[in-house]
């Protein structure tokens, strides 16, 4: 029997454990789905202890199916979403604030100026925008009675999902985050490796808050033998997106992968630069690695799997995600219908949480099929919205983009990519990337791979999208997509 690493991927919309071999190949899998509370327009939460629930579930189910031994335990997580709880008794004080909520909207637009934008962005590579974790802990601070109080007496802990996870993991023994994590607060300077006082202040947080920031393959304690029966070690960490960066092995400079769950995430590998986009781009960690941070520069979009969902469960024009395929293919376009899911805004490269979503070009004869054709396409778009700003930093496009996420199962959504790109679209036999690159992070930290080119040796396609699409219409569709969005824009 090989030795398995367990890895857990918890999502915004479901919690996963996944066991895989030492060649990637998966053993088990188990998944729940986490509820989603909107308790006013733009808020989006979480309940922290569900998710504990639902990961501990979803271990226990993966690892009844495999009786052999477990060398270690990778952790991967959304990212930026935000809990805080009690030290002392281990219980969250309020729900998590989810990345996509924007309820901290107008405490940016107060503070925001163009010097504090590229102050920030300057030591984050970031944005002041209500995606990041910071704005969310200092809504808790002021928003929970006695909570800035009892955190600068040091009883309560901040946490992205990871740490949560760890600290429970641990029987409340580790509070750690991985530098991916960490670099997605606007707490974390990217160039230092470290919490930023600066920053700390500018947001007025208490140091006494923040988990230790250890590299993505490190020790991050074992797991509470009560919880699976024995102590599993903690060996790899990282946010979702760098993960599945890890997981698609784009570990040279100038190769990219865009994910496609939820949100869509385009990330690309800038190796040991830190490139500061002028084109409202993240300059990110792809992941941090014996001490050495390898870069990357990451377009974020805040709906993409999310607007099919939408079509399925609050408009009902779908039974299932993966009938949208069937209606695309039925007609030959959407003749001038264009959908912009701004559901909560829009994230790169327009950063406009005020946005809302519309749907454009309408006609007597436009159906369903024009409807969810057109959701389907705007995930595209998006994604050459993102492409483009990459271009404009002086990127070197791709030779093709590695995708993954569940969006990546519709052939029909991955050809009109690569024909909107003018870029071959490349899926791997694994499209669990996410979870598979918290096995490999596991396995690095456990000594089970010597390195990432050994990693990078184990990524096999599944399968190649060409461009086929004449330029002519691919320039004419993309333009209507931008009259479109100047149309739902705020600014
Ligand atoms: N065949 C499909 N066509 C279009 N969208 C799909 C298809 N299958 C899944 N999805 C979408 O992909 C998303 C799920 O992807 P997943 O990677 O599991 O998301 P996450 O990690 O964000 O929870 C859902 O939003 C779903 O609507
Ligand atoms: O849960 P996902 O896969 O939609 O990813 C969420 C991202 O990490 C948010 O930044």
């Amino acid at each position: 029997m090989p030795q398995a690493i367990l890895a857990i991927d918890q999502g915004t919309t479901s919690s996963r454990a996944m066991l895989f071999d030492r060649a990637g190949q998966v053993l088990a899998r188990a998944q729940r789905e986490l509820t989603q509370h909107y308790p006013q327009d733009g808020w989006v939460e979480h309940d922290a202890e569900q998710i504990w629930q639902d990961t501990l579930t979803v271990c226990h189910e993966a690892l009844a199916q495999y009786d052999g031994d477990v060398a270690a335990v990778g952790v991967t997580n959304q990212r930026e979403t935000t809990v805080i709880w009690e030290r002392a008794s281990g219980r969250p004080i309020h729900h998590a604030i989810v990345w996509q909520d924007r309820r901290t909207a107008d405490w940016c637009r107060a503070r925001h100026s163009h010097d504090i934008e590229s102050w920030l962005s300057q030591k984050t590579g970031l944005l002041l925008d209500p995606y990041f974790s910071a704005t969310k802990i200092a809504w808790l601070l002021e928003h929970i009675p006695g909570a800035r109080a009892a955190a600068q007496r040091g009883e309560l802990a901040f946490g992205t999902i990871d740490s949560w996870l760890i600290w429970r993991l641990t029987g409340g023994r580790v509070h750690a985050t991985d530098a991916t994590n960490a670099s997605r607060t606007l707490l974390y300077n990217l160039s230092r490796s470290d919490w930023d006082n600066d920053l700390l202040a500018f947001f007025q947080i208490p140091r006494a808050l923040l988990p230790e920031i250890r590299d993505c393959a490190a020790d991050y304690g074992t797991t509470d033998p009560a919880l699976f029966g024995r102590a599993l070690p903690i060996r790899g960490v990282a946010g979702d997106q760098q993960a599945a960066t890890v997981g698609q092995a784009c570990f040279s400079p100038g190769m990219v992968k865009s994910t496609y769950g939820t949100g869509c995430f385009m990330v690309m590998n800038t190796g040991e630069q830190i490139v500061h986009s002028k084109n409202r781009l993240l300059a990110t960690l792809a992941y941090r690695l014996n001490g050495r941070s390898t870069y990357a520069l990451e377009g974020s979009i805040f709906i993409a799997g999310a607007a099919v969902q939408w079509l399925r469960d609050a408009v009902k024009l779908i039974g299932s995600a993966a009938e949208s395929e069937q209606w695309a293919r039925a007609i030959d376009s959407t003749h001038g219908v264009y959908l912009v899911p701004a559901f909560t805004g829009l994230g790169a490269p327009y950063w406009d949480p005020r946005a809302r979503g519309a749907i454009i070009g309408l006609t007597r004869d436009s159906g369903i099929g024009e409807i969810v054709r057109a959701a389907l396409e705007s995930v595209c778009y998006q994604t050459r919205d993102l492409l483009e700003a990459m271009r404009a930093d002086g990127a070197q496009l791709p030779a093709a983009l590695r995708i993954d996420g569940g969006m990546a199962g519709n052939d029909w959504v991955m050809q009109f990519l690569a024909d909107l790109l003018a870029t071959p679209v490349e899926r791997p036999s694994i499209t669990e990337t996410t979870a598979l690159g918290a096995a490999y992070l596991a396995g690095l930290g456990a000594g089970l791979y010597r390195d990432l080119d050994e990693l990078a040796g184990l990524w096999t396609r599944q399968q190649r999208f060409e461009p086929t699409m004449p330029a002519e219409s691919r320039q004419m569709l993309y333009r209507g997509w931008l009259e479109a969005v100047g149309r739902v824009r705020s600014r």
